[in-house]
C-alpha cells in the first residue's frame, strides 16, 4: 500500500473562549487514508467538519487527539507531532493546499507569485517562470494581467492565479478547498483535467468539491465526515 496522508483516531474540539470556555467537539476519532493517484473527495452535511479536517491535515489546526502522518522524503512523519519548521518543509516540498481564496502580495505580480514555490523547490528563475506562463495560459487568464499584481483581479481570475500557484509545484499530496467555486464552464474543466493529471502522476489528493458533476469525474473515493451527534 503507497499511502500518502492517514489519521488515525483523530478528534478535534474547540473552546470557545468568548463563550466561557464552552466546548465543541467536531472531528471525534476520524481514521482516513489516501494513497499515491486517489483523489478522496470529503463528503458530509454543512457544519459536519470537512473544513477543520482540511486545515488539521495542513497543520493549521492541532489535533486535540490521535495522528496525523505523511509520507515525506521517503519516511513516515507525523505530522501531528511536527515542529514548526517541519511542518514548513513539508509545506514545501510535499504537501500543496489550494484554499478558496488567493492570499494577495502587495506589489508582486500573479506571474511571480505562480513561480514563487517552483523556485522553492529548487528550479531556477527562469524555469519557474515558464511553468507558471504555462499554467496561467492553461487558466486562460489573460497574458496582460501576468506581469500585475492581483490585488485588482476578479474573484475568478483570482482564484486560477492562486490554482496556478498549488498546481505549479510538484507535491506528493495536495488539498483542495472547493477549486471550482467561482469558475465558468471552460475553466472547471481545466482545472478537472490538471487533477486528473496530478493523479494520473501520482500525486495524492483530498478534497472538498461542492459540485457534483466535478466530485465525480476526479474523485476515486467519497469519506464521510461524520457530524458528531449531540449527546440527548
Ligand atoms: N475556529 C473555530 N472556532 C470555533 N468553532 C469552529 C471553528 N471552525 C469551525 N467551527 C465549527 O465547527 C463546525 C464544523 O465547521 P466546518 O467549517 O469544518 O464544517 P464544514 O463541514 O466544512 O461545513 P460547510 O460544508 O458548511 O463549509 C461548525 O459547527 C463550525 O461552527
Amino acid at each position: 500500500m503507497s499511502r500518502r496522508l492517514w489519521t488515525e483516531g483523530l478528534g478535534k474540539t474547540f473552546q470557545l473562549h468568548l463563550q466561557g470556555g464552552l466546548r465543541m467537539p467536531v472531528l471525534d476519532n476520524v481514521d482516513m487514508v489516501v494513497e499515491a493517484g486517489e483523489c478522496l473527495a470529503l463528503s458530509g452535511p454543512s457544519g459536519a467538519g470537512k473544513s477543520t479536517l482540511m486545515r488539521c491535515l495542513y497543520g493549521n489546526y492541532g489535533a486535540d487527539r490521535g495522528r496525523i502522518w505523511i509520507r515525506h522524503d521517503n519516511l513516515d512523519v507525523e505530522l501531528s507531532a511536527a515542529d514548526a519548521r517541519t511542518i514548513r518543509e513539508i509545506r514545501r516540498r510535499s504537501l500543496g493546499y489550494v484554499s478558496q481564496f488567493l492570499r494577495v502580495i502587495p506589489r508582486v505580480s500573479a506571474l511571480d507569485i505562480v513561480a514563487e514555490p517552483v523556485v522553492a523547490q529548487g528550479s531556477s528563475q527562469a524555469e519557474a517562470r515558464r511553468r507558471a506562463q504555462e499554467l496561467l495560459c492553461r487558466l486562460n487568464l489573460p497574458e496582460r494581467l501576468h506581469g500585475l499584481p492581483p490585488a485588482t483581479f476578479s474573484g475568478g481570475e483570482q482564484q486560477r492565479v492562486n490554482l496556478a500557484r498549488g498546481f505549479a509545484p510538484r507535491y506528493s499530496v495536495m488539498l483542495l478547498d472547493e477549486p471550482t467555486a467561482s469558475l465558468d464552464a471552460a475553466n472547471r474543466e481545466v482545472v478537472i483535467q490538471l487533477i486528473l493529471e496530478a493523479r494520473r502522476s501520482g500525486t495524492a489528493l483530498i478534497g472538498i468539491f461542492h459540485d457534483a458533476d466535478v466530485r465525480d469525474r476526479i474523485a476515486s473515493r467519497l469519506f464521510q465526515v461524520q457530524p458528531i451527534q449531540e449527546p440527548a
